[in-house]
This record gives C-alpha cells, structure tokens and sequence, in this order.
C-alpha cells in the first residue's frame, strides 16, 4: 500500500517519504497470471462441472475423498478434541458478530411514504434467497470467517446457506473452521476451496442450488473468481489479502504501531501494511522497531516479505495532509493512534473498518470480539464500498402505488420526456390511462 507518482497531486500539504515498496508490483488480484489461471478454472469447471471440482480439489489441495459434503454430525466427534477454551471462544465470537449484525438490522427501516399527493413509494429489506459463503483455511484457518458470513447471513434471514472451506488439513476440512461455521448457524457444509469452491456454489454443483450471492474473503485467486463471477451471481466485496494502514501523531509508541503492522503483515507475503505519521520521531522508531520484532516473529518469513516489498511509512507535516494520504491509500483496516479521536473519526472517511485508540485493535474484530465485519474491502476499494455486513445480503426493494387521480402529473411529463426522446412505447403507456381517466370524465 503506497503512493503512485501520480497521487502526489491530490495531496496539498507537504510530506516526505521514509519507506516505500522496492519494486512497483500491482497487487497480486491484479497479477494478469492469476487473471488466467482463474479464466481457465472457471471455463473448465463451467464445461466439466463436478468431474473438474474434485480434480482440482485433489491436484491442488490433496483432497481424498469421493464426496466433498461434510457430515456435520460426524464432524461432533472431532469437536470433542479442540480445547474447551478454543470452542468456547468461536462461541463468543458468533455471539458477539451476530448481536452486532442483529442491531445494524434494526437500523434498515422498511417505509412508505407518499412523495406526491396519490403516489406512495416504499422500500422493503429482503433476503437474498441462495448464499454460498467461503470460509478461507490456506496458509491459516481463519476461524471467524464463519461468523462474518454465516452468521451475518442468518442474521439477516437469508433461507438458504451453503458453506465451503478448503480440506486445508490431511485432505480434510479442519475442525475448528466447521466448529466455528456450526456455531454461527452452518447447516450444509463442503470440504472445498478456492476458484473451484466458488464456482461450485455460483454453477449449483454443490446441492443442485447455484448460489445467488457469493460471499467470504480469500486469497488472490479467490478474490479473482469472485470478480470474474460477478454478473452471474452477486458478491459481497473483492476482499483480497490483508491490508493494515496507522494514522499516529506524537502519542504513539513505535512498539505498538509495529505491532498492529506485523499483525496483519503475517497474513501473507504480499499483505501491505502502512504508517502515516506526523512525527518524525515515530516514522524512524518504526523503522527500527519492525526489523527488531520481525526476528521474534514466528511468521517473520511471510510478515517480513510483507513489509520489505509491501511496506511504506509516510511522514505528513500535519494530520490534514496525513488525512489526504489516507483518502487515497482507502486501506482495508485503519488504526488511529493518535490524541483527540473524535477529530479522526469526523475527518475520515476511506477505510473498510476503523479503530480508533490504543485500545481497540485490528487484532480484536479480526476474530469477532468487537463484532464488527472483518470481510472488507482491499486494492483502494475502500473509497467505494464498507465491504460486508447484514445489508450485503439485504435487497432494498423499492415499490410505488398511485391513484387514478395522480394520473396526469405522472402521466403528462411521460408523454412530453417519450415524445422527445421518440419512444411511443413509453408514450402508450401514460397515454392509455389519459385516454381513460378523459374517457370516464
Ligand atoms: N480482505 C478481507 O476481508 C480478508 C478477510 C479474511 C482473510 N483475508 C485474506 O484471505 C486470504 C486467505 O488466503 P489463504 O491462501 O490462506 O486461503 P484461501 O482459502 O483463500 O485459499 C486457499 C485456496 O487457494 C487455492 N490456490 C492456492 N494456490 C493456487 C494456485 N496456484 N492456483 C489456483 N488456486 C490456488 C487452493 O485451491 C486453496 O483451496 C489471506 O490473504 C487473507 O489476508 C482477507
Ligand atoms: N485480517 C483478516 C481480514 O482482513 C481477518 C482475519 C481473521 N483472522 C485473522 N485475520
Ligand atoms: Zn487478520
């Protein structure tokens, strides 16, 4: 997450950059062979159907089986074995994204009002029908991934919800992924990941139901099935990998911003992490302080590589300009750190989710605690989308009804607009109920 040359010019204060990445690399859901391999899967898959789904389940992830349905039931035995800590808190943490998700519902309003004497207009939230949620389980089993969309899913009524995670473990789903997806209301479970597991739920290769609506973070591959699948089906947000970005003024320690940074760094090797800071102090601390808890870091492999080729940390003269960066970086997951929160939160405006103070971090809505979403958007698309919540999978139908007497103020524009734009098709239709309010008068 850096800077392009030519986002300089949208940025009126002054600043100086401490670290940027070597290289220039698109993001990897951008990566043209990514884009390929995808369009191949997808045309495989589309052709060859179930045949292609478990090829690819085998060649790619080692999947043994014959049957890629999950048999809930059976899977209670192994839930037995996780540490009762763990289980209990997945628990707390469906519990904690389904009551946030719950009150967010609350706040979608149906009405219906009239606009203009004799016409009513209203809108209805409706449940999409089909969901298929991906539940990521690659490099790490990202556990509450379940609730962020199971969860969210039936808390936002949808009938029909099918899961998929990668048989990430000897061939076989992991435990606690299916301990998690149950405890946030799972009900039909597939032992699949990645393209093939998408494009399963979009085709209805699963349980004959194609999916209207995909949803679920992953890797680039994912996020590129999910991109190319759009049309066919809805989709929540292209969630690529991590991105971690911290506004911090002179308040911050630099053990604390490096923290945060390595703790979405680790995600994987391209996850981009990045310091905005007004103090010079910090930005060089920062510096040092990454290199020094990378050696501690199990993952530093990964994180490292994160950081080196993905890194950057600006210095802003002041918080506006700091501001102005961050607009355009629109990162998946912003940390404030810094005094006077309240002005942060009024001034920001790009970011899929934000933490504002030392004590809520990245960390904690990653894995359901605080409740909000951790699918979010990633690659800037935080200027345009919140990424998913309860309203993703919420239709907000609109509807109209009017009297015979509101006929000719909706009825004579139409007319006119058709008339000038030569479609009598359009005309007709007002011009029919002209003719018989006229006809009855
Ligand atoms: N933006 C968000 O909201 C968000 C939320 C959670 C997780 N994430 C991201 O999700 C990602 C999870 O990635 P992951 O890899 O651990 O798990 P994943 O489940 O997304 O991907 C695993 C799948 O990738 C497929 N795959 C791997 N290599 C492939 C190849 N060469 N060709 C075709 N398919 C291939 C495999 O089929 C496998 O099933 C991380 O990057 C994480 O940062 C993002
Ligand atoms: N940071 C990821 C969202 O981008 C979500 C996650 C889950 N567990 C760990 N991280
Ligand atoms: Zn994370």
């Amino acid at each position: 997450m850096h800077l392009n040359p030519e986002d300089h010019r949208l940025i009126s204060g002054s600043f100086t950059v401490i670290k940027e990445p070597p290289g220039r690399d698109a993001p990897a859901q951008q990566d043209p062979k990514v884009v390929e391999t995808v369009t191949g899967m997808l045309r495989d898959i589309e052709q060859n159907g179930m045949d292609a789904v478990l090829r690819y389940a085998r060649d790619l992830d080692g999947f043994t089986g014959d049957d890629l349905e999950i048999d809930l039931a059976k899977a209670e035995a192994d839930f037995a074995e996780l540490p009762e800590s763990l289980r209990q808190a997945l628990d707390t943490g469906a519990e904690r994204t389904r009551i946030f998700a719950e009150m967010q519902r609350k706040h979608l309003v149906d009405f219906s009002a009239e606009v203009i004497p004799g016409v009513e207009c209203g809108q209805k939230y409706v449940p999409v029908g089909n969901v298929g949620c991906y539940l990521p389980a690659g490099r790490f089993p990202l556990l509450a991934s379940a609730f962020m969309t199971v969860g969210v899913a039936r808390a936002a009524g949808v009938p029909n919800i099918v899961s998929c995670t990668p048989p990430s473990r000897g061939g076989q789903a992991h435990p606690a992924v299916l301990y998690a997806a149950k405890a946030s209301g799972a009900e039909r479970m597939y032992a699949v990941g990645g393209v093939q597991a998408l494009a399963a739920m979009a085709f209805g290769l699963l349980d004959g139901v194609p999916s209207d609506m995909i949803v679920g973070a992953g890797n680039a591959y994912v996020a590129e099935a999910k991109r190319q699948l759009y049309g066919k089906v809805g989709i929540d947000v292209l969630a690529g990998p991590s991105e971690v970005a911290v506004l911090a003024d002179e308040t911050a320690t630099a053990q604390m911003v490096a923290a945060d940074l390595l703790g979405q760094a680790e995600h994987g090797p391209s996850s981009p992490a990045s310091l905005v800071t007004t103090s010079e102090r910090l930005a060089k601390e920062t510096l040092d302080e990454m290199d020094r808890q990378l050696e501690g870091l199990a993952t530093r492999d990964i994180a490292g590589n994160a950081w080196r080729e993905y890194g950057s940390i600006y210095l802003a003269e002041d918080r506006e300009t700091a501001c102005q960066i961050m607009d355009i970086l629109a990162p998946e997951h912003l940390e404030v750190l810094a005094d006077d929160l309240d002005w942060w939160l009024g001034r920001l405006t790009n970011y899929g989710s934000l933490f504002l103070g030392e004590w809520s971090t990245v960390a904690y809505a990653d894995k359901g605690m605080s409740g909000t979403n951790h699918v979010l958007p990633t690659a800037r698309g935080a200027r345009y989308t919140a990424g998913l919540s309860v309203l993703g999978f919420l239709k907000q139908l609109t509807f109209q009804r009017a009297t015979r007497e509101a006929t000719r103020s909706q009825a004579d524009p139409v007319v006119t607009i058709s008339d000038f734009e030569q479609m009598p098709g359009h005309r007709d239709s007002a011009q029919l109920r002209l003719d018989l309010i006229e006809r009855d008068n």
